[in-house]
């Protein structure tokens, strides 16, 4: 393509949402933002929940600029910065390599992004937003660094972004190194590994939450005593039985660990200064009814986990959808996100079931989102981009 000083050059990529099963909570470095201890997580279907980010890049753009869900986003803050550099100082590389090719990395970039869900409300939105941001620019640039060292640039936007860079189960390794450089996330497993990992999601609240992750962090590590034990003993173990009961596909071993991981990292947040308080009653009446569930079952068929806000994520293996399912939607029959293909599940609740364990939920979930694990970041073809031709922001579809 011949280029003039008002081509616009464009990419087009999606990245999944991910929600931990071991939690990153609390920073060695909030500079390099590295992590306390590893973490692991499953990566989200994006049928269901993703971002998309078209970078674009022209000689005529006046400055960097991000529209997120049709707004003007503030990108001068040190992680999306860091994120620019690295990404140009890559694309900076290989045009001193081969003079031929256009200096993009001189050009400033413009950034069009829509999150299908809402945006800062413990769904993950970081996760998926810097991933696709990252995805997006690699693409535009025509890197061909892999996905794990994307992964370290991913990272200095928000930390559990790394993880987002890859589908199925994935590890953000702490590392050792004192510049960062080897936290970074890996595949334990595709998603075609496991493909029955299914999560139901009981959105409980989707308002912006109180404390955002980057300060209850840091508040957790300065003050709570629980904490060293937790990020030097407890997680180091866990995270090693949890590669083990991915790699077996042992759904107790890998609930028992979830829900465990879940509560130590909120018991942590209870034991900061002044304490934070991410669940709400409604979170505990989920807590509730995945027990029963499981009780009834007589073995563990389903995990709840939390993130730093109240909705509850629910996993389960699709070979124990009725069990799971029924009561979940007898107790939220009337709450939106009950699609057709679900209509055959029997809410009639199985022999010796206590109802009384699910009459908390009822009333206090206003969506449900039934998903299931799924795949990396993916390019989208240059026709679905989000910017017209003098690159701006389309109008959503
Ligand atoms: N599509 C996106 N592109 C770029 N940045 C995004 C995008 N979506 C979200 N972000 C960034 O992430 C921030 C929200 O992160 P925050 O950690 O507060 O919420 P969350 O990720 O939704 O919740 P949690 O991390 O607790 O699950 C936004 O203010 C924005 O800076
Ligand atoms: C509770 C968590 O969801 C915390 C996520 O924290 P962020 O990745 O949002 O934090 P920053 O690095 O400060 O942007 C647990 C997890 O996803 O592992």
């Amino acid at each position: 393509m011949a280029s003039s000083s008002s081509t616009i050059y464009h990419a087009t990529a999606t990245a999944p949402v991910n929600i931990a099963v071991i939690k990153y909570w609390g920073k060695t470095s909030t500079k390099l933002n590295t992590p306390t201890n590893s973490s692991l997580s499953v990566t989200l279907s994006q049928d269901d929940l993703r971002t998309i980010t078209t970078a674009s890049c022209s000689a005529a753009f006046k400055s960097d600029g991000l529209w997120l869900n049709g707004d003007t986003h503030d990108v001068s803050g040190a992680r999306s910065q860091a994120c620019f550099a690295e990404l140009r100082a890559l694309r900076k590389a290989k045009e001193d390599n081969d003079p031929s090719l256009p200096p993009l990395s001189t050009y400033k970039l413009h950034l069009i992004s829509e999150n299908n869900f809402p945006t800062a409300a413990g769904l993950a939105s970081s996760a998926a937003g810097f991933a696709a941001f990252v995805r997006a620019i690699a693409d535009l640039y025509e890197l061909n660094e892999s996905p794990t060292e994307l992964s370290r640039i991913a990272r200095q936007g928000s930390g559990s972004a790394c993880r987002s860079l890859f589908g199925g189960f994935v590890a953000w390794e702490k590392g050792i190194r004192d510049d960062g450089n080897d936290s970074v996330a890996i595949q334990i497993a595709p998603e075609s590994h496991w493909s029955t990992i299914r999560a139901a999601i009981l959105v409980i609240s989707d308002a912006k939450k109180g404390v955002s992750s980057t300060s209850g962090m840091q508040a957790t590590v300065a003050t709570s005593t629980l904490f060293p034990n937790r990020a030097s003993i407890v997680v180091p173990a866990r995270m090693e039985a949890m590669k083990k009961a991915i790699i077996e596909r042992d759904f107790e071993t890998f609930a028992e660990l979830t829900m465990a991981d879940s509560n130590s990292f909120h018991a942590v947040c209870l034991d900061t200064v002044p304490p934070i308080f991410y669940m709400n009653d409604a979170s505990r009446a989920a807590v509730r009814a995945v027990e029963e569930i499981n009780r009834c079952a007589g073995k563990k068929v389903a995990a709840y986990t939390f993130d730093a806000g109240p909705n509850a994520v629910i996993y389960y293996d699709e070979e124990n959808q009725d069990i799971v399912l029924g009561p979940l939607k007898k107790a939220t029959a009337n709450t939106p996100g009950w699609p057709d293909k679900y209509s055959h599940i029997n809410t009639t609740l199985p022999e010796g079931f206590n109802e009384a364990a699910l009459t908390p939920l009822s009333g206090s979930i206003s969506r449900v989102i039934l998903t299931g694990v799924g795949p990396g970041p993916l390019e989208v073809p240059k026709e679905m981009a989000l910017i017209d031709a003098a690159g701006n922001p389309k109008p959503a579809p």
